[in-house]
């Protein structure tokens, strides 16, 4: 199965990747990540440590029942214990009964950790190698050798750690892998240590009859990525890594970066072209499961990896993609935005008018007045890059095509904070098709009972109105220096069940600000976002089906 231009993905997002704080997974998770890691075609998939811990185990007695598709799932162990016969030993057993075809076993490399850790010698650690390997070998299984520290090892005692990978073959395992444990080799190390080694073992990489090497690599210098591509640059065709990144410390190497690098750069196989393109849906997908923020600026699959904010960039990018991008962002399923800021140029605008559906003429001079319309608010505090609905409303009413839903009048708040909650009354006036009424309503502090003060009005005129939701609400202070009186930004994120869009106000007040974004959330959801829709619906008939992908209004 082995070729020259073949590297096999091993993923330990489920063994190494749960290693990390904060990530606790349940069985369920666990099971819902690896049919993921199935679908996107990772030839290989740890699933934990059976007998460390109950759901480990539990975990491959129902992929045993009901198997993954195509990848082969990995049981992970330590070799035997020292001084104990493989067969008497607890955990070996335990692998044994998560009935995997493949089983990845871990042993010393690094002589420190024999006579410190294990407190044993030299000679009982390839002696433990041997033994589980060949015990597991005589039960059948196909073995993966992970070779802890396996750099730094090299570097105190090389004839010690390379009789562990002698042993390990003799023994027969499929695969040697270095890891690098301590995460902190740098690249050119690496690329010396595993050419030497592969020397030593007169390994060949082009040779399916041959043991192969790989490489696990933790990124504690920052340098995971780099240290895995070195290893196969220097013959290595397994490569261990995690989704995201994730793993005890600073981590692992970021599989989805790796994958496009080996893939896309370096011109290996990997994964099936149409596989790459779940890469972005694949690493959104774990970290909502593992419950981390998705990092927004990660390579490839971040969701800023094809943002443009500089004007320059927008202008050249729309000319050529090239001009700006590494790689074209649907390769890995990813997707290009524009970004509007004080930093734009006529082409952020233009290119931002187009993804709302509507045409403008650079030479149009209204183009010119909404983009100094846009610097002129970003000096006064406003920031349109994370509120691209009041963006919206800002280029329709330039164009003469802001619908005015409502007239709000004024309002007033009433804060009680001697309550246990602090509790707060809104009285609203606005105008709505022409009648003019008053309404008021609690909420749980000012800006929740504004929110529905205003809604109780319009529910009346525009039903709609009552699906609408605030989703999240961020305050900055934009002049910390003046005290109470500073500036503040206020965004707004509202929901419909559907979409959620994000809207901007700014004032020295915080109710004035917070208002602001309030009401124009409002106004986008009943006036914008029905067009919205309909261009979406055009759009999935004339496709025939489908989501609103890629749409402004949906996250
Ligand atoms: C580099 C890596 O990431 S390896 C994977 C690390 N992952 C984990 O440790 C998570 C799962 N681990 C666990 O649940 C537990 O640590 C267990 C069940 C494995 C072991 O628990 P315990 O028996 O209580 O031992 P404890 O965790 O205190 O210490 C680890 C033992 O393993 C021994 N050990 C470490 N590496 C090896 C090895 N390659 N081969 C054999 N034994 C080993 C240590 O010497 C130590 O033995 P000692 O108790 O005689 O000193
Ligand atoms: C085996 C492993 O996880 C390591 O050495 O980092």
């Amino acid at each position: 199965m082995k070729n020259d231009k073949r590297v096999w993905l091993y993923d330990t997002t489920l063994r190494d990747g749960a290693q990390r704080e904060g990530i606790s997974l349940s069985l369920e998770d666990k099971i819902t990540i690896a049919r993921e890691l199935d679908r996107m075609g990772i030839p290989f998939i740890e699933g934990g440590w059976p007998g460390a811990n109950p759901r480990d185990g539990q975990f491959f007695w129902k992929l045993h029942e009901e198997p993954l598709e195509r990848a082969e799932l990995v049981a992970f162990c330590s070799t035997r214990r020292p001084n104990v016969r493989a067969a008497e030993d607890k955990m070996l057993q335990a692998i044994l009964a998560a009935k995997t075809r493949w089983v990845t076993i871990f042993g010393k490399s690094w002589d420190l950790h024999v006579t410190e850790g294990l407190k044993t010698t030299l000679e009982e650690n390839l002696a433990m190698i041997r033994d589980t390997i060949e015990y597991l070998r005589s039960r059948g299984k196909r073995v993966i050798y992970d070779a802890e520290h396996w750099f730094d090892g090299y570097l105190q005692n090389p004839v010690h750690a390379i009789d562990t990978l002698k042993t390990a073959i003799s023994a027969g395992a499929e695969w040697l892998v270095l890891c690098d444990t301590n995460g902190g080799t740098l690249p050119a190390e690496v690329s010396w240590i595993a050419g030497e080694v592969r020397e030593k073992l007169a390994i060949d990489p082009d040779d399916e009859n041959s043991p192969q090497l790989g490489i696990h690599a933790h990124n504690d210098a920052g340098v995971a990525v780099a240290n895995s591509l070195a290893a196969v640059i220097e013959g290595a065709r397994m490569v261990q890594g995690t989704i995201n990144g994730y793993g005890e410390r600073c981590g692992n190497a970021n599989l989805c970066t790796l994958i496009p690098n080996l893939q896309v750069k370096m011109g290996y196989d990997c994964l099936e072209t149409e596989q790459l393109t779940r890469l972005t849906e694949t690493s959104r997908k774990v970290s909502e499961i593992v419950n981390l923020a998705p990092d927004e600026h990660a390579p490839f699959v971040g969701r800023s990896a094809f943002a443009h904010k500089g004007g320059i960039h927008v202008s050249a990018v729309a000319k050529n993609p090239l001009t700006y991008e590494h790689i074209a962002p649907e390769a890995i399923g990813n997707q290009r935005r524009i970004v509007i800021s004080d930093q734009s140029g006529l082409s952020n605008v233009l290119s931002k008018a187009s993804s709302f559906g509507i045409d403008l003429d650079k030479n149009d001079p209204t183009c010119r007045q909404i983009l100094d319309r846009l610097k002129e608010l970003e000096s006064e505090g406003y920031q349109f890059e994370a509120a691209e609905a009041s963006f919206e409303l800002l280029l329709r009413e330039a164009l003469g095509q802001r619908q005015t839903m409502f007239d709000l009048k004024g309002f007033q708040v009433h804060c009680d904070m001697l309550r246990s909650e602090s509790e707060a009354i809104a009285t609203i006036k606005v105008t709505v098709k022409g009648e003019d009424l008053l309404e008021v309503a609690e909420g749980i502090g000012p800006v929740s009972a504004l929110d529905k003060a205003l809604r109780k009005a319009l529910v009346k005129f525009y039903p709609e109105v009552a699906h609408f939701h605030l989703t999240d609400y961020k305050v900055r202070i934009l002049d910390s220096g003046s005290g109470t009186e500073a500036k503040t930004r206020v965004l707004v994120e509202s929901s419909n069940g559907h979409h959620r869009w994000t809207t901007v106000g700014v004032s020295s007040n915080i109710l004035e600000a917070s208002y602001r974004a309030v009401v124009e959330g409002i106004e986008y959801g009943l006036s914008i976002l029905p067009r919205r829709s309909e261009e979406a619906g055009g759009r999935r008939q004339e496709a025939g089906g489908g989501d609103l992908v890629g749409s402004q209004i949906s996250r």
